[in-house]
């Protein structure tokens, strides 16, 4: 048996006027979700416990099979194990973007423009990420250049405690009221105020600004905690897997739960990735012998965060097309399970992720089922198969 998971983030939204009363996903043209949703069986997953913030940490943990509740200990240590930055007991790692803030003189004033800085690429970043180290770092507070705006501060007995404010739940707000409270707060406010003395200069900033893209102009830190230690994934199912993914995050969880992470040229974790790409790895790492593939698409939540209507609708017709291409492929396999899901919404409406639950499809191949119309958030709630625990529906995936 063969078992794919094509996971495209923050894809499910709520109904908006801009697209007749539907949401994204009824809206987008999505002929191979549709049919999969005909042959399979739909239904409603909560990915986010009670009480967690509902990020792409504790949704994806979750789908992975894995109780947030037990497992959960913060993003910034999931992408660190990806960027192979080893973590001892006592650091604390936190997560670093690039972002670009308004010019206003105090910096308690400036506004949250853009938690991605434009998407800034990997290169840039990482000479930008250099000076911040060289200038701001020290034996304690050690900086790590990561991928696209996401990068990484550990700090050494660094406080877990504090209130910190992902940048793109705050987006065209004045930063004042987000800035770091709590523990360890003085340090963290320190550092991201002195990144905006030099980082506007730098000359990766200028040339981006005459090419009429916005800089990056401070660093932002979240998403902050200690190592994490989960079971691995075979122990559990039996099941080998690799994870396809542009972002740290998800390659983290892959590799925590044994996973072999497969890296895919031209994966950008927006509308422009390879999309292509992902599916052809992911059918040679079934042909290699793997028993499940994670295929991770950033490109429908970077489309939310962004405000974008247009390019959510054209980033759930590529994960559509993807799909298409997997079924065209899979039979060759034999005997395969396909699930298709969001890992949490991020509704066009606030730019942020929210808790509410998440439409699923489960396709098995020559299974007979209550099929639905199509895939979207109201036919699969309809259906009234529930999974109030997400993590318990890779139970049901891999065992039903
Ligand atoms: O990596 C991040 O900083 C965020 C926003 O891009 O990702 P996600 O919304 O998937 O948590």
């Amino acid at each position: 048996m063969k078992y794919v998971i094509l996971l495209g983030d923050g894809m499910a939204d709520e109904k908006i006027a801009e697209l007749d009363g539907k949401t994204p996903l009824q809206y987008a043209s999505t002929p191979n979700m549709d049919r999969l949703a005909a042959g399979g069986e739909t239904g409603m997953v909560h990915t986010v416990p009670d009480g967690f913030p509902p990020g792409s940490d504790v949704a994806n943990l979750s789908v992975m099979g894995y109780n947030p509740r037990e497992y959960y200990t913060g993003r910034s240590p999931l992408e660190a194990v990806s960027m192979g930055v080893e973590l001892s007991d006592d650091d604390v790692a936190f997560r670093c973007n690039l972002v670009t803030l308004s010019e206003e003189e105090v910096y308690e004033n400036k506004i949250m423009v853009d938690y991605s800085s434009d998407e800034i690429t990997t290169s840039e970043s990482h000479e930008l990420i250099r000076e911040v180290a060289n200038r701001l770092g020290s034996k304690e507070l050690r900086f790590y250049p990561g991928f696209g705006f996401r990068h990484l501060l550990v700090w050494k007995t660094g406080p877990v405690g504090g209130k910190l404010t992902p940048p793109h739940d705050i987006s065209g707000r004045t930063i004042a009221p987000y800035l770091p409270k709590g523990e360890g707060s003085d340090t963290l406010k320190r550092l991201m105020k002195e990144s905006n003395r030099f980082l506007p200069e730098h000359p990766v900033n200028q040339k981006r600004v005459r090419a009429g893209l916005r800089p990056a102009t401070s660093i932002w830190f979240w998403g902050q905690g200690k190592k994490p230690s989960i079971p691995k994934f075979y122990d559990k199912y039996g099941v080998t897997g690799s994870v396809i993914s542009a972002v740290d995050l998800i390659k983290g969880i892959g590799i925590c739960a044994g996973f072999d992470i497969v890296k895919v040229e031209g994966v950008t974790g927006t509308i422009h990735t390879n999309f292509r790409g992902k599916v052809q790895a992911a059918l040679e790492e079934l042909k290699k012998g793997k028993d499940l593939v994670y295929i991770h698409v950033e490109a429908p939540d970077a489309a939310s965060h962004r405000g974008e209507t247009v390019t959510k609708v054209k980033a759930i017709e590529m994960v559509d097309n993807m799909l298409g291409q997997l079924l065209n492929k899979l039979d060759e396999f034999g005997m395969y399970k396909i699930m298709l899901l969001p890992d949490h919404p991020t509704p066009l409406s606030t730019k942020t992720h929210s808790n509410s639950p998440v439409p699923f499809v489960i396709y098995a191949k020559g299974r007979k089922n209550k099929s639905a119309a199509s895939f979207d958030e109201e036919t699969a709630a309809k259906s009234g198969l529930v999974f109030r625990a997400g993590h318990e529906l890779m139970d049901y995936f891999i065992r039903s």
